[in-house]
């Protein structure tokens, strides 16, 4: 005989903590994760929703919200101001809560900002995170964020931390897959490198498009290489600006939504057999990119939920250039950060800078110069009528 009207839950639920999340983006991350985006079959969630003080009421009503929407895989809601009592005991985290590219803003306004903020998320994170802990940023500059807070927790490894950079690896293979007219799972081995800035980088050489059955390098089943070589870039880059413009937005929230919940589920349930993803990881040396560095690399997570980075793509020189400027913008906004936050580490790197400068000067008098290869041209209103409507 049942001796307790009380029903019976699993004891275990996946506790999901969202920062930001009575913000446009929090908010959207918070829906899609409160009606099992990324949980597994049986799983539970209890969902923590952090906020600064100021926004506690906004929050408290979303939630309320939330709770009406009848969705399922929610065991409860906490809305939470203290940073402590959030990620005590979290499975994931998600970073939403922070400053950001507002117009008035440079970016290393920023960057500065930010640093500040995961400074103190990182100080909390070294003192209560689970030694399985998910952590993924989405404040920008990813990066950047990311080895600050790694810097303030140095209990986190380097699987405790990824940031994002989904949004313009789902950017790109959107727009093949318009291009092409096909689905986007037919599109494989897509990779964004290094940092999200406005010199994206994504390489399209080594991709692969399904076409009857057979994986087709995309340069051949696009056939089109003067588009992918020159323009397919500045258009990826161009891509957010122009759906702000058209939508009258402050952001393409959806996209950085979506991208958020899909990292977290590839990084729980593993990448699709045979492909990869892009994610901002630490460095581990891989591709000659400097160990401790967070840089965005072709990615594959097993069904356990361990990600590593697919290795032995072969890299070009004008690949390799790009990759190098990637490591320098991300080395130089690094520094900057760092010297918001008055580390040592700032010192020494601005007198390697200054010595490095020094035997860059000598160098060049036995140096032969290097142009571009790749001229940035402006889009012909043939390709702008059939991008148009992507
Ligand atoms: N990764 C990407 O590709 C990408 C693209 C666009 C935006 N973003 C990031 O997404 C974040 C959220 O964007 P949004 O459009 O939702 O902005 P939003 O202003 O609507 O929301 C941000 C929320 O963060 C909260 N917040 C601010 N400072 C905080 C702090 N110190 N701690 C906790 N919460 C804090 C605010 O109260 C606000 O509710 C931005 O920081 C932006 O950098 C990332």
């Amino acid at each position: 005989m049942c001796t307790s009207l009380k029903p019976t839950e699993p004891s275990h639920a996946l506790r999901v903590v969202i920062t930001g999340a009575s913000g446009e983006i929090g908010m959207m991350i918070s829906y899609m994760i409160a009606k099992g985006d990324i949980s597994g079959k049986n799983e539970l969630l209890d969902l923590v929703l952090y906020e600064n003080r100021s926004k506690m009421k906004q929050l408290k009503g979303a939630i309320s919200e939330l709770g009406t929407c009848n969705l399922g895989k929610v065991r409860s809601f906490h809305a939470t101001d203290s940073l402590m009592e959030a990620f005590s005991n979290a499975d994931v985290i998600i970073l939403v809560g922070g400053l950001w590219a507002a117009p008035g803003y440079s970016r290393n306004d920023l960057i500065g900002v930010n640093a500040l903020e995961f400074k103190e998320v990182g100080l909390v994170l070294s003192k209560v995170a689970k030694e399985t802990v998910k952590i993924l940023m989405v404040v920008e500059p990813q990066n950047i964020n990311l080895m600050v807070l790694s810097y303030f927790a140095p209990n986190l490894k380097p699987c405790n931390l990824t940031g994002l950079s989904r949004v313009d690896h789902n950017r790109a293979q959107t727009m093949i897959a318009r291009m092409l007219q096909i689905s986007c799972d037919k599109i494989a081995h897509l990779t964004m490198w290094g940092n999200r800035s406005l010199n994206i980088f994504p390489d399209i050489r080594h991709a692969k498009i399904e076409v009857c059955g057979n994986l087709l390098p995309a340069y051949e089943a696009i056939k089109d290489d003067f588009f992918l070589k020159y323009k397919f870039t500045e258009l990826l880059q161009n891509r957010e600006a122009d759906i702000i413009k058209k939508r009258k937005t402050n952001g393409c929230h959806q996209t950085v939504a979506s991208a958020a919940v899909q990292h977290i589920k590839d990084w729980m349930q593993g990448t699709k057999p045979g492909d990869w993803t892009s994610m901002v990881v630490i460095s581990d040396g891989s591709y000659g990119i400097d160990k401790g560095l967070a840089y965005s690399f072709p990615v594959k997570v097993s069904k356990q939920g361990e990600w590593e980075i697919v290795q032995d793509l072969d890299i070009n020189y004008y690949e390799r250039e790009k990759l190098d400027e990637r490591v320098n913008e991300i080395k130089t906004e690094r520094m900057f950060a760092y010297s918001i936050l008055e580390l040592p580490e700032a010192k020494q790197e601005i007198e390697k800078d200054e010595e490095c400068a020094v035997d860059q000067a000598r160098a060049t008098k036995w140096s032969f110069g290097h142009t571009d290869p790749v001229p940035c041209s402006i889009l012909g209103p043939l390709e702008q009528e059939r991008l148009g409507s992507m």
